[in-house]
C-alpha cells in the first residue's frame, strides 16, 4: 500500500493557512493530520473545517506543535518569522520535511535555520509559484545579458494587510539581478528614497512597495535604458498558486536528504 504523507498547516487561520487547508483536503497525495494557531486563538480545539465555515474536517486546531508534528511528514507554514524559527527546531525533532513560505526573515533569522536543516529537509521560498519561480530565472539571465547602462528596478504590489517589504518575492527578484550582474545584493540595493536622494546610482537595484485593497501579489522587473524599456511582469490573482506550490515541496521533500532546498529544486528550473 502507498503511504500517504500527513501534513500539518501552521497559521490555519491565516489567508495562506485556510488556503492551504482548502488545497491539502482537496488532494488525493497528501491528507491533512494537523493544523495549528498560536496559543489563545479562538479556533483552538475546534475542527478546523468548521471554523472556516465548512464541514468537520475531523482535524482540531491546537496550539502545540510538537504534538501535532509528531502525526506528520511535513509541516507547511506561512505564519511569521519568530513562530517559523520555533518550528524548524520542532519539525527538524520530529524529522517532518518543513515547508516556509514565511517571509520579513532577518538575515540572522534565516542563518538560525540551519541546525534544523542537519537533521530534516527544509523548503523555503518567498515566493511558492511556478510562474515567479520562472521570473526569478528569466530575470538573471535579461541581467546577465544587460550591462549597467540598464537601472534596474523591482516594483511589487500587495494586500493592505501584509506587514513586511519589501516582499519576499522582491528580494528573490532582486537577488537573481544581482547574481545576473555579478554583484552582491546587499552592496547596491536601494530599499527606499525621499527626499533629495541625489541622481540614481548607476548599477544599483531599486524597490518599491505599494500597498493596497486585495492585492494577491504582483511584481515588475523593470530594466530601463535610455531610449528603451523591458518588463518582466508577474500578476498573481488567487493564492492557490502558492499553496499548490507549497505541497508540490511537501511530497518533493519525502525521502530526500537533509538541507536546505527551494522551489528551483523543487520545480527542476
Ligand atoms: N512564499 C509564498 O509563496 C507566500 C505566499 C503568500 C504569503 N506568504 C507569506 O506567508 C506569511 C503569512 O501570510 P498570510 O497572508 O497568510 O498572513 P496571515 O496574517 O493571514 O496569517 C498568519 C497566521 O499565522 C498565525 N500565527 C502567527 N504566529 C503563530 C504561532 N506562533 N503559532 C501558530 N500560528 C501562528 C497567525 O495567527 C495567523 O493566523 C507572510 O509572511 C507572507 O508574506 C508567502
Ligand atoms: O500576501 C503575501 O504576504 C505574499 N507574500 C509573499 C511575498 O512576500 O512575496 C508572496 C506573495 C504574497
Amino acid at each position: 500500500m502507498t503511504h500517504i504523507p500527513g501534513i500539518v498547516i501552521t497559521g490555519a487561520s491565516g489567508r495562506m493557512g485556510q488556503m492551504l487547508v482548502r488545497t491539502v483536503t482537496d488532494s488525493d497525495k497528501v491528507r491533512l493530520v494537523g493544523a495549528l494557531e498560536r496559543p489563545g486563538h479562538d479556533w483552538i480545539g475546534r475542527d478546523v473545517g468548521e471554523a472556516m465555515g465548512g464541514q468537520a474536517l475531523g482535524v482540531a486546531v491546537t496550539d502545540d506543535p510538537l504534538e501535532a508534528f509528531a502525526k506528520a511528514q511535513a509541516v507547511i507554514d506561512f505564519t511569521a518569522p519568530a513562530a517559523t524559527l520555533e518550528f524548524a527546531a520542532l519539525a527538524a525533532q520530529a524529522r517532518c520535511v518543513h515547508v516556509i513560505g514565511t517571509t520579513g526573515m532577518t538575515a540572522e533569522q534565516i542563518a538560525a535555520l540551519e541546525p534544523a536543516a542537519r537533521h530534516a529537509v527544509i523548503v523555503r521560498a518567498g515566493n511558492m509559484s511556478l510562474g515567479v519561480n520562472l521570473l526569478v530565472q528569466l530575470t538573471k539571465k535579461v541581467a546577465a545579458a544587460l550591462d549597467e547602462d540598464f537601472d534596474i528596478e523591482v516594483i511589487e504590489a500587495h494586500h493592505h494587510h501584509k506587514i513586511d517589504a519589501p516582499s519576499g518575492t522582491a528580494l528573490m527578484l532582486g537577488e537573481a539581478a544581482a547574481e545576473g550582474r555579478g554583484v552582491r545584493l546587499e552592496d547596491v540595493a536601494d530599499r527606499a528614497r525621499d527626499g533629495i536622494t541625489g541622481a540614481r546610482q548607476r548599477g544599483h537595484i531599486g524597490f518599491h512597495a505599494i500597498r493596497g485593497g486585495d492585492i494577491v501579489g504582483e511584481h515588475d522587473v523593470l530594466f530601463a535604458a535610455p531610449g528603451e524599456r523591458i518588463v518582466l511582469r508577474h500578476v498573481a490573482t488567487d493564492r492557490a498558486v502558492f499553496a499548490r506550490g507549497a505541497l508540490k515541496a511537501a511530497l518533493w521533500g519525502q525521502g530526500k536528504a537533509p538541507g536546505q532546498y527551494d522551489m528551483v529544486d523543487v520545480l527542476g528550473l
